[in-house]
This record gives structure tokens, C-alpha cells and sequence, in this order.
């Protein structure tokens, strides 16, 4: 029973999001904390949302389930396209219908997302009859396929444990089971194994890239370019709220067209080639309302020039490949290598 992913795919997406914007009201009055944002889920692929601390990747994620904070955060411009409807704009049975049904989500710390007074199969249990009508007894029968599934080992036995009961992995995985119970056809995992240690992280990553191969479309935000650059297929990478370069992994990673993704790519410990000294990019990412009005990379961008002084209003298409950066044509004609 637990196959493909369902889903409507007869777009060629699972999940478009096109133009999000994202304010917040700060001290300073209302500023965009997440600006013009877009790219599309396609099935059976993981898609990176990458950047460092405070560049936007948590906020746009939320926003997707219409999660985000309501009482600071507010969807200003956008649509957020999934099997017919516009999560951006949609009412409260919309809304219920698509969590859980067709896109869900998992967190970094599985723990603070448990009830911790049920059972792992209590659980579950609720999380399908939320949304099917079966019998509990069918219900709890699924949740053992679920387990199953997803890599717990004696998953039977499992339904009564409790969560405190189990490692950090199992629970990440019982987690992943609860999420992809009603086969949604887009998982959004925030961060999913930062709070683990590397084997389990490994494991966790390895079980997400299988559910993409069978037909889920993966949203996986991080900050970790190692974990995308093995896993994932297509990268946007984002700084101060907005997406300044995206592509398939493997292009963006090599051969990196924006400054920001090659300063990124340059603090990637890269222990094949022995480059155990991590290089960073000197300063931060700005606070939303102190954000240029040019280009927001270039004040930390050893490459910028009067030119990048005005907004950079657009993203510069070639082929599968978008870069937000009006001097690209030049670091790329001029073999500039910034941060290697
Ligand atoms: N509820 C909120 N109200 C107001 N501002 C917020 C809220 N949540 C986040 N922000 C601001 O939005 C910006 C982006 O935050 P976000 O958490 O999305 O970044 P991130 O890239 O996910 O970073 P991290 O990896 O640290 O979670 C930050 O400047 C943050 O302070």
C-alpha cells in the first residue's frame, strides 16, 4: 500500500512557488524578510533551500503550509501552487486538506514535535485518521507498514514504545513515518538531521533520497552544502530573503556563479582534497530592515563594483540555471576563482 507518492503531477511540478514575499513588522516598521521568492518541486527529486543562519530558508518553508508566525509574519505577494489550490490565499478546509494529505513536513528536533504522553503508535495512528476513514484497528495495522518502511527495525513492537523510549534516528524516522502516512506528494524537511550525529545523519539522508526515488518531491532546507551536494538534485541557494542562484547540485556546486554560493562552496570542509581550513565569508547576513538597496550581497562581496549599487531585479537565466548577480558574464569570463 505504501507506494509512489500520489500527487498531481500532470504540470510537471509538485509545489510551485512563485513570487513569495514574506513580511514581518519589526521595530522598524514593516520590512521583507523574505522577497520575490520562486522555484518549482518537481517529483522524485530533493530540492535544496541552502544559505547561511538568517537568510530566509525557515520563514519560506513555514510559509508553504501557512505555518509561519501569523501574529509577526505575513504572505505579502505570491502564490504557492499545489495540486489546484493556492496555499497563499487559501481558506481553512483548503489548508486542512493539504497538510498532511499532500505536502507535510519535518523538523530538526523530532522530540519537540512528539506528544511524549503517546504511544509511537497512538501517534500515527491519529495522524492517518485525520485524514482517512478507517478503522483503528486498520489504522495502527498501516502504522506498523509505516515503521516498516521507513527503516525501524521490530516495527511491530515499536507501536507501543514511547518516545522517550527511542534514539534521536528512530524518532527522526518514526517522525518521517507520521509525515509521509497520508503519501503526500511533497515533504518539506527543515533541517531533518542536524541534531543527529553523522552515521544516523547519513541513514536519515539515505531513507529521504529513497522516498524521492519513489515518487516524492523533497523540499530539504539546510545550511549544510556536504549534505546537498551528496543528496540533492537541484539547489536554490538564498542570502538576506532572497534566492541569488539556483540549478541542478552539481553545476551550481562546481562551477558557482554568484560570489555568495562560491564563498559557501569555499567554506565547505572538503577533506578529499586535504582543505580542512574552512574559508567564511567575512561579516553576516544583514537584518531584514537594514538590507541594501543594491545588490544585498555586495557589501561583503570582494567583487562588487559602483554597478551593484541598484537592485538587482532579476535573476539572469541560462538553461536550468538562474543567478542574481549583474557582474556574473564578468567573474565567469574573467575564470575568477574568489574563494577557492
Ligand atoms: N516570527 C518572526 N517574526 C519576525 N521576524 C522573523 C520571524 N521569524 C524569522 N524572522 C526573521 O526572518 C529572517 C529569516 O529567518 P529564517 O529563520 O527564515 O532564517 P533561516 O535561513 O531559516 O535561518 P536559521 O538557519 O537560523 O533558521 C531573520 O532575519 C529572522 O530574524
Amino acid at each position: 500500500m505504501i507506494t509512489r507518492a500520489g500527487g498531481n503531477h500532470e504540470n510537471g511540478y509538485a509545489l510551485r512557488i512563485d513570487d513569495l514575499s514574506v513580511s514581518a513588522a519589526t521595530a522598524g516598521g514593516v520590512v521583507d524578510v523574505v522577497s520575490g521568492v520562486s522555484f518549482d518541486l518537481r517529483p522524485c527529486e530533493i530540492t535544496a533551500l541552502a544559505g547561511e543562519s538568517g537568510s530566509g530558508k525557515t520563514v519560506t518553508a513555514l510559509a508553504v503550509l501557512r505555518l509561519h508566525d501569523v501574529r509577526t509574519l505575513r504572505i505579502r505577494t505570491g502564490r504557492i501552487l499545489v495540486d489546484g489550490a493556492d496555499m497563499a490565499s487559501a481558506g481553512p478546509d483548503v489548508l486542512r486538506r493539504i497538510r498532511g494529505e499532500k505536502v507535510s513536513m519535518v523538523f530538526q528536533e523530532p522530540m519537540n514535535s512528539i506528544d511524549p504522553m503517546y504511544t509511537v503508535g497512538s501517534a500515527i495512528v491519529e495522524v492517518i485518521r485525520a485524514h482517512q476513514r478507517v478503522t483503528r484497528r486498520a489504522a495502527l495495522r498501516q502504522a506498523g507498514e509505516l515503521l516498516e518502511h521507513v527503516g525501524v527495525p521490530d516495527p511491530r513492537n515499536r507501536l507501543g514504545a514511547y518516545p522517550f523510549e527511542l534514539s534521536g534516528g528512530l524518532l527522526q524516522r518514526v517522525m518521517i513515518a507520521m509525515a509521509i502516512a497520508n503519501q503526500p506528494s511533497v515533504l518539506i524537511a527543515d533541517e531533518p538531521t542536524t541534531a543527529l550525529d553523522v552515521t544516523v545523519q547519513q541513514q536519515i539522508m539515505q531513507l529521504l533520497r529513497r522516498l524521492a526515488d519513489e515518487g516524492m518531491s523533497i523540499l530539504l532546507v539546510t545550511h549544510d552544502l556536504a549534505v546537498v551536494s551528496e543528496y540533492a538534485d537541484t539547489i536554490n541557494v538564498m542570502y538576506a530573503g532572497q534566492i541569488v542562484e539556483s540549478g541542478p547540485v552539481r553545476e551550481v556546486l562546481s562551477e558557482p556563479e554568484h560570489p555568495y554560493t562560491a564563498g559557501l562552496v569555499g567554506a565547505v570542509p572538503d577533506v578529499a582534497n586535504r582543505r580542512l581550513e574552512l574559508s567564511t565569508i567575512p561579516g553576516r547576513v544583514p537584518p531584514p530592515d537594514e538590507f541594501p538597496a543594491g545588490c544585498r550581497f555586495a557589501p561583503r562581496c570582494s567583487f562588487a563594483e559602483a554597478e551593484c549599487d541598484a537592485p538587482v531585479a532579476q535573476l539572469f537565466p541560462r538553461e536550468e540555471r538562474r543567478v542574481r548577480c549583474v557582474r556574473h558574464a564578468q567573474l565567469s569570463l574573467e575564470g575568477v576563482e574568489p574563494y577557492a
